[in-house]
């Protein structure tokens, strides 16, 4: 059972002139968000391990690759030998998420399942002992800076509910749109993991909204709890 709400700031949304400065002023971070797009699983190209080495050198944070990719199987490896710590990839993707899930912790990373907004909960049903983490997306994904789908409560609910009936209590993020304003909410829901971009990268004090976005969320997570 965690003690808090973790809050991972997605990388997608900073300014990459300055990926050094923007990574060090977010010492707060429990993870930072890495943004895999290959340009055919999402109509959006990003970056690939080359860039998540230099974030790796930028930060102490642990490293949470979400694998926007048609090809997962083919390219964890090369995520895990850039420092990734957690690899998500799309249960849409996969065509054996057990294998890979087993290869990911034969390398010793932590590993997630992602599903998209129209896929529904009960997909996770064969995988959801075995993963370290389920990653729900609250947007479509390929782009930062898109609006909440509101949807993702109930689905964030339902997937508690598999939890405990399957005995299990895998990280469950949220990514997509997370504001100040659903922090609360999400973590009430049943959310351990908030993913931000534009709302960490784009204010004024990144760190503060790292601080308050775990905040509101363990207050949410708190008031589930009793
Ligand atoms: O995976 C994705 C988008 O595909 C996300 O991780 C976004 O990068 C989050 O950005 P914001 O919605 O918080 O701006
Ligand atoms: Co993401």
């Amino acid at each position: 059972m965690l003690d808090r709400v973790k809050v991972s700031p997605s990388v997608l949304a900073a300014d990459f002139t300055q990926l050094h400065a923007e990574l060090d002023r977010l010492s707060d971070a429990d993870y930072i968000h890495f943004d895999v797009m290959d340009g055919h699983f999402v109509p959006n190209h990003s970056f690939g391990p080359h860039i998540l080495m230099a974030v790796k050198r930028s930060t102490d944070a642990l490293l949470d690759v979400h694998l926007m990719v048609t090809n997962p199987d083919e390219v964890i490896d090369w995520y895990v030998d850039a420092g990734a710590d957690i690899v998500s990839v799309h249960l849409e993707a996969a065509d054996d998420l057990p294998a890979i899930i087993n290869r990911l912790h034969e390398r010793g990373a932590l590993a997630g399942v992602v599903i998209n907004p129209p896929t529904p909960v009960q997909e996770l049903e064969g995988v959801i002992d075995l993963v370290d983490i389920v990653l729900i997306m609250s947007v479509n994904p390929g782009f930062g800076g898109q609006s909440f789908i509101e949807g993702t409560y109930d689905k964030v609910r339902e997937l508690r509910r598999m939890c405990e009936r399957h005995g299990v209590d895998p990280l469950i993020e949220v990514d997509g749109g997370v504001t100040l304003s659903n922090a609360r909410a999400l973590g009430e829901a049943g959310a351990t993991v908030l993913v931000a971009g534009s709302a960490v990268f784009k204010a004024e004090d990144p760190s503060m909204i790292v601080r308050e976005l775990r905040e509101l969320g363990t207050i949410g997570m708190q008031a589930r709890e009793g």
